[in-house]
């Protein structure tokens, strides 16, 4: 599941088919190309706007890059901080427009071929996508088409299956002659097609019913020349070239506000159901010839085709008011004033109008007081709010970010409850004069300020940011500056501290009584109260005890495996986000918990060396006879016992190597616990060290030393992928010392420690879980309970496909049928990519349950507990 705040794009997604089926086919339309096992470079060209200025980019490209890849790998990887969700980044020239292959930066990234370090940046993204695929690749970027071409290329002869190149070019000619030289071009034993991509709806130039961009443009600047309907407040959008919608900003952001909230609940069940019987189906269809049904497809006619039961929807505890952080965007409204707001449509579609918030029912009071105090703040800036099309200004985005105190319920209409507020201003500083923007930015504290203490009572307010951003959408990278702006003393509120100016300000937010300490940037779920019912359910449903091994997987702040630390043995928690990361250590140590390691990393580069490093067991080990058990927590006798029969039957008598041949039988190494090549190459000795297990301990599963003769030198081995260099390197260095630090050291005596049970709670962005991930979890024999949560329905049931197909008796050489896998839906993908799962037990779905954590909009949160 993805951050479900107020961006643009996601409060919308639920109107404007962020996953809707219109969506996916405008994606599959991206390129022309259907062809099989051969490499496809759809071109396109450089476009110039009106004013002769030259686009960096055609639109089609912004959100096309990342979307085809999804579409393709259903996942792009990366999570929350995903750039190539707007695509804008990568698509972006270099600012010398070149691609240099002979420079330090590539020669790096193609480094990580050859097994060394990887210093990947966005500016290596060619050949980092082609790092970063599986089967199929994509990469896609308008840098000097041919030098890129060599080094993807370069790449892709070592990968199997298609790699799919988006190419922009100055002009026709350019085009013409450069898709003859490529054109039939063979590479390896593989050739060259190139195709055109084909326009989205409002890129249709014959298209008259569609807004241009520079239409709307102009209607920005000059509200008159627009298709607007000032009087509605409406604006009449161009669909597709035929539909045409009206819309207001309450019904984009809240579209079930309209309806009594216990009808809200009952439609997203409806809807949900639907959703799930899509797993039966397509489990059905990929079951393999001559493999019986498995029992729980087999039951699905006693209940309507569901896979397993939907047990009910739990109501959110606040239904008003209830996030506690929004993205509010900055814009002209359809008056042509300056807006601070939700975005009225899609940029996609070319709306850029901004609305205020004022009539959206999920927005807290405190959150729209504070917008609008910074609306009037950039009515009277010299500064000018950003251009979307022209990719031009200063102001950006607003975030608020609200902490609660312990025990407190919101309440929408004080701000009981609320006692802490961190403001995030996002600005594009470039081409802007340092001293002007110092003194802006100093206005704005005082802004912020005199308008908090303006209120009766005073807003909170803890902190204030801004995060200085030159990408064209408002995405930003994890890294992105980010500075804390003082704020002045103010006499109305003693509490207003002129030196609160550090970095570590944060915010801090009570779950099950535990704290939670907030970065800016850090995902933390938006509906806290309803939060803490889900992860309550999943730890439920997860059956655990003293002697369960948990996997937190994408476990951001660490909220999941710290509020259920005290039930099991041990976590794991893996994170990619590196500022989440070092909240989830700092979390872990206010709430003097010890049990609990976290790992910076993508999940889909650890996740199979983790499981095989931990649960790395002997006979004895696997004995429920020998095991430890813990003695002071029963139980839970609903939760059925561990199959130790079964597990016996999977585990072999003694090391690690004979547990890899188990999986292995059949398959090539490749295939073994179906990690990837990247993956493979993160060694057992690699993750030691950044867990700071030292090599003894960790080679003994018996060897409970204290730990403390730890070196401490702070330094992790240059592993092969950017998460572990994480550890080590760079902009996450603090993090890595983090890492070091952790609780490892308290806890190294437990790090080799074997569990009877072993659990995953795994919570993904939107786009699910990467397929590296799913076949690790699928094929490690050990693993016999996962709970899935996921706030996207679809990837769920795209990902449990995957999990629960049972695999053929034999796995046929030579499955390449992925033609058309372009026109898949993400459940057809998932079907296809079951075909090729290596032979392993499938899991099966037990029971689910839906967790509203965001009343009055479309989505939800859908858990399901899959057992095998
Ligand atoms: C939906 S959030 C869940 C966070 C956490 N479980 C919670 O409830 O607060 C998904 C998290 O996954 C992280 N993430 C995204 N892609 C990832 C990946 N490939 N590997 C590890 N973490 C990832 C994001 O940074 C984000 O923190």
């Amino acid at each position: 599941m993805g951050d479900t705040h107020l961006s643009p794009s996601e409060n919308l997604d639920s109107t404007n088919g962020h996953d809707s089926t219109e969506e996916k086919q405008n994606l599959a339309q991206d390129s022309q190309i259907n062809q099989e096992n051969d490499d496809v470079v759809p071109t396109n060209k450089r476009k110039r706007d009106d004013d002769g200025e030259e686009r960096s980019l055609h639109p089609l490209w912004k959100t096309s890059l990342c979307s085809f890849y999804r579409s393709h790998n259903n996942s792009c990887n990366h999570g929350d901080t995903c750039r190539y969700a707007h695509g804008e980044e990568e698509l972006r020239p270099r600012p010398d427009n070149t691609w240099d292959p002979t420079s330090e930066r590539a020669k790096k990234a193609l480094k990580t071929e050859t097994g060394e370090n990887c210093a990947a940046s966005e500016d290596v993204m060619m050949t980092e996508a082609v790092i970063d695929g599986e089967d199929d690749d994509v990469c896609g970027s308008n840098h000097v088409l041919s030098k890129c071409l060599g080094i993807a290329f370069k790449h892709a002869k070592k990968k199997k299956g298609m790699m799919i190149g988006f190419i922009t070019f100055e002009d026709e000619e350019q085009l013409k002659s450069s898709s003859q030289d490529l054109e039939g071009k063979t590479i390896g034993n593989k050739t060259v097609k190139v195709a055109d991509v084909i326009p989205r709806s409002f890129e249709k130039s014959n298209n008259s019913n569609v807004v241009s961009h520079q239409e709307f443009d102009e209607g920005v600047d000059a509200p008159s020349s627009g298709t607007l309907d000032a009087e509605t407040n409406d604006v009449k959008l161009a669909v597709d070239g035929s539909v045409s919608k009206t819309r207001n900003l309450r019904n984009v952001v809240t579209p079930l506000a309209h309806m009594a909230y216990a009808d809200q609940l009952e439609q997203k069940k409806t809807s949900l159901m639907q959703i799930l019987k899509k797993l039966t189906r397509n489990a059905r269809k990929a079951c393999p010839n001559g493999v019986s049904l498995p029992e729980w497809i087999v039951k699905s006619r006693e209940i309507g085709g569901l896979p397993c039961k939907l047990e009910g929807i739990i109501a959110s505890p606040i239904v008003n008011g209830y996030r506690n952080k929004c993205e509010f965007s900055v814009g002209y409204s359809l008056q042509g004033n300056v807006t601070v707001g939700f975005m009225l449509g899609n940029f996609r579609e070319g709306v850029t109008a901004v609305e205020e918030a004022v009539d959206c029912p999920n927005v807290s009071t405190i959150s729209c007081k504070y917008a609008t105090i910074f609306q009037e703040f950039l009515q009277h800036s010299d500064l000018p709010v950003w251009n979307r099309f022209k990719n031009t200004g200063f102001w950006r985005q607003f975030t608020v970010r609200e902490g609660r105190t312990n025990g407190n319920t919101v309440d929408a209409k004080t701000f009981g409850g609320i006692a802490e507020v961190m403001l995030v201003v996002q600005v594009s500083t470039a081409n802007f004069d340092n001293a002007q923007v110092a003194v802006e930015f100093k206005r704005l504290a005082q802004a912020v300020v005199a308008g908090a203490t303006s209120h009766c009572p005073p807003l909170p307010l803890t902190a204030l940011f801004v995060q200085d951003h030159q990408g064209i959408s408002n995405v930003a990278p994890a890294d992105a500056p980010l500075h804390s702006l003082p704020l002045p003393k103010a006499s109305a509120d003693p509490d207003l501290d002129e030196n609160n100016n550090t970095m570590d300000v944060r915010i801090h937010d009570y779950i099950n009584n535990l704290r939670f300490s907030i970065s800016p940037t850090a995902f933390f779920q938006v509906n806290t109260l309803a939060a803490e019912k889900l992860y309550s359910l999943a730890g439920d449903w997860a059956c655990l005890d003293r002697d369960t091994l948990l996997f937190d997987i994408c476990c951001g702040t660490g909220t999941i495996g710290l509020t259920l630390a005290h039930r099991v043995g041990m976590v794991i928690g893996i994170e990619m986000n590196a500022s989440a990361v070092s909240d989830a250590h700092m979390n872990a140590e206010i709430n003097g918990i010890k049990n609990i390691r976290f790992i910076c990393s993508k999940a889909e580069d650890v996740m199979g060396s983790l499981l095989r490093e931990y649960l790395n067991v002997t006979k004895e080990q696997n004995d429920p006879n020998t095991s430890r058990r813990g003695n002071d927590i029963p139980d839970d006798s609903a939760c059925p016992e561990p199959k130790n029969g079964e597990m016996a039957s999977h585990v072999p008598e003694n090391s690690n190597a004979e547990v890899a041949g188990e999986v292995q039988k059949g398959r090539t190494s490749e295939q073994v616990d179906g990690i990837s090549e990247q993956a493979e190459n993160v060694t057992g000795s690699q993750l030691r060290n950044c867990l700071n297990v030292p090599k003894e301990q960790s080679d003994d599963p018996n060897d409970c030393g204290s730990g403390n003769d730890i070196p401490g030198d702070g330094t992790c081995p240059a592993p092969e992928t950017r998460e572990m260099t994480s550890c080590s390197e760079n902009s996450n260095t603090e993090v890595g010392s983090e890492v070091q630090k952790g609780n490892s050291v308290e806890n190294g005596n437990t790090s080799m420690q074997q569990f009877r049970n072993v659990v995953a709670i795994v919570d993904p962005p939107r786009a699910g879980l990467h397929p590296t991930v799913i076949k690790a979890l699928r094929t490690h024999p050990r693993l016999r309970r996962l709970v899935y949560i996921s706030c996207n329905p679809e990837s769920l049931v795209a990902n449990a496909i995957e999990l629960c197909t049972p695999s053929p008796i034999k796995i046929e050489k030579g499955n390449k049928d992925n033609r058309g896998w372009r026109n898949m839906s993400s459940a057809g993908l998932a079907r296809h990519r079951a075909k090729s799962m290596p032979i392993s037990e499938a899991f099966h779905p037990v029971k689910a349950m839906a967790v509203d954590l965001f009343p009055h909009t479309q989505h939800c949160e859908l858990v399901m507990l899959l057992e095998r």
